[in-house]
């Protein structure tokens, strides 16, 4: 795939680069006149690099044909992004995202022609806001997000809200089919677990993630509403999770000096406090779809299952009355309730939460765990690092679904209490009616893709490839690495 090309200077000595070049004397008196061409070379775990290759004329108008034809190919590849609004977090994981920018995908939008407006945020939520209401959107063809998870969620958000706005779309009511996103975004990883970026490319690497841009990749991708009482309260991309991911969330929170490492320390420590926590999940399943959550088959670049189940019509966003027909209910004791939009697969875990998900097939894998020892659990988590089938347990079950709700046991039947002013009183309440319990607190917290949730009965719903990445999805790996160079075509 070619990504630029431009005229290059034999006879100066150096070329637009300021390097020397070695031509060897007499070649470049016999064909002095040159250009260079550069193309994506896909190089070991799904990186891509960009690579120059130099070719020699022996007259200025015929050089001058062949750049000019190039450019006008590439002129014609109307998917390549032209000018692009980005944003970075100089906050985000090891701190280094404006440097990252400046150092690898600068150089590199700059040789694409690629003209960019950037902004370094001051605060948290500046993206968001400044997508939300400020932002010349028309003037873009995309957006690109220099940070790791909650920088890209900030930039859904922005994009998800501003759209649902200038369509006059209503998003607190939890029915509304929502309006898809035109711009696409793309993910320049400078986070402490870019998990979005690891699942939909295949590997945490700004220049391969810059390339893509470039190239005009597009990746459709699904997006949850979540809402309680009628209320929006935020989407979700990755992982809605409930008890443990709730808790390891919240408790890394007040350890973000810690840096990325706050959550090998908080998941041991959440681990070892083993809390369950009682509440009813009922749930729509999708029955008309292709795939299961059990499939060996995964998610990958041109996924037949997503284009296919993208077609589909969606019967939880219409006008139809609510179709309460298909819905099931499991209630019990849980030490984890996690909705996986996509497979959330990230160097922690390579297959992910739920390694058969699809990024854009209208739908969230529901898992439920329930109680079980510390073993049993110690167990389940395990089998995330290996290719153990980690659903293959008797206390974890795994549904398939287009919407689902949450209510905890203590608000079953009345309406729900204020957790912040209540959730203690009502703890010690417990506690002193049961002595000999294990204490477990009444509730947890909804962890929304590392953002914690101020309710917890919430209630869920897919919306099928709302938004787009520039991104391919995760490109099988060529079974002998010589073929992970095929040979460069435009
Ligand atoms: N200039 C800023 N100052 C402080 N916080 C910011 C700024 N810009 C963005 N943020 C916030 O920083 C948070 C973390 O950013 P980011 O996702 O880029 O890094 P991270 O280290 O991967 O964090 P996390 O693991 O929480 O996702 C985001 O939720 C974002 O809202
Ligand atoms: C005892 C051995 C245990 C091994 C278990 C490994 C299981 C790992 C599964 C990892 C799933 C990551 C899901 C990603 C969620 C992101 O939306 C979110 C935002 O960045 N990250 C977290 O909430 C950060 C939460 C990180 C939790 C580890
Ligand atoms: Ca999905």
């Amino acid at each position: 795939t070619i990504l630029a090309v431009r005229e290059l200077d034999v006879g100066g000595g150096t070329n637009d680069d300021g390097r020397w070049q070695k031509m060897p004397q007499k070649l470049t008196e016999a064909y002095p006149y040159a250009f260079t061409v550069s193309y994506v070379e896909r190089a070991r775990q799904h990186r891509w690099r960009c690579s120059d290759v130099t070719f020699h004329c022996s007259d200025g108008a015929l050089r001058q044909q062949w750049i000019q034809t190039i450019r006008e190919q590439l002129t014609a590849l109307t998917s390549r992004p032209k000018h692009l609004l980005v944003y970075i977090n100089p906050y985000g994981g090891k701190q280094q995202g404006e440097c990252i920018y400046e150092q690898k995908v600068a150089p590199l939008f700059a040789c694409a022609s690629i003209s960019t407006d950037v902004i370094v945020t001051e605060h948290a939520n500046h993206a968001r806001d400044h997508l939300k209401t400020e932002a010349e959107l028309k003037k873009y063809d995309g957006v690109v997000c220099v940070g790791g998870d909650g920088m890209f969620s900030e930039i859904v958000h922005g994009l998800v809200s501003r759209t649902q706005r200038d369509n006059g779309v209503d998003q607190n009511s939890p029915e509304e089919k929502l309006v898809p996103c035109s711009l696409r975004i793309g993910i320049i990883p400078a986070g402490s677990t870019d998990c979005i970026c690891y699942a939909t490319v295949g590997i945490n690497d700004p220049v391969t993630s810059a390339l893509h841009v470039i190239v005009g990749d597009s990746q459709p991708m699904d997006v949850c509403s979540v809402h309680h009482n009628n209320t929006f309260l935020r989407y979700s991309i990755s992982l809605l999770g409930y008890g443990f991911y709730g808790d390891v969330l919240a408790d890394s929170e007040r350890k973000r000096w810690m840096g990325p490492a706050r959550y090998d320390f908080s998941g041991f420590k959440t681990f070892l406090t083993h809390h369950h926590y009682e509440g009813a999940v009922s749930f729509l399943p999708a029955t008309d779809i292709l795939g299961t959550p059990r499939d060996k088959t995964r998610c990958r670049a041109g996924c037949f299952i997503c284009q296919h189940n993208g077609q589909l019509p969606n019967l939880c966003f219409c006008s139809i009355p609510e179709y309460e027909v298909g819905w099931g209910v499991v209630r019990g004791k849980f030490l984890a309730i996690n909705a996986a939009s996509m497979s959330c697969a990230c160097p922690r875990s390579p297959m992910g939460l739920s390694p058969a998900a699809h990024l854009a097939d209208g739908t969230t894998d529901l898992i439920l765990v329930r109680k079980c020892s510390r073993f049993n659990f110690l167990r389940h988590l395990l089998r995330h690092t290996s290719k153990d089938d980690q659903f293959d347990m008797t206390f974890v079950e795994v549904h398939r679904v287009r919407r689902f709700r949450f209510t905890p046991r203590h608000c079953q039947n009345d309406s729900e209490l204020d957790l912040r002013e209540n959730g203690k009183q009502l703890f010690s309440q417990i506690c002193r009616d049961h002595p000999a319990c294990s204490c477990s607190p009444a509730y947890s917290s909804w962890n929304c893709d590392g953002e914690i949730l101020p309710h917890a009965a919430i209630e869920v719903g897919v919306h099928c490839q709302l938004i787009k990445l520039f991104a391919r999805g995760i490109e099988e790996q060529p079974l002998f690495e010589d073929l992970a160079n095929p040979p460069c075509a435009l």
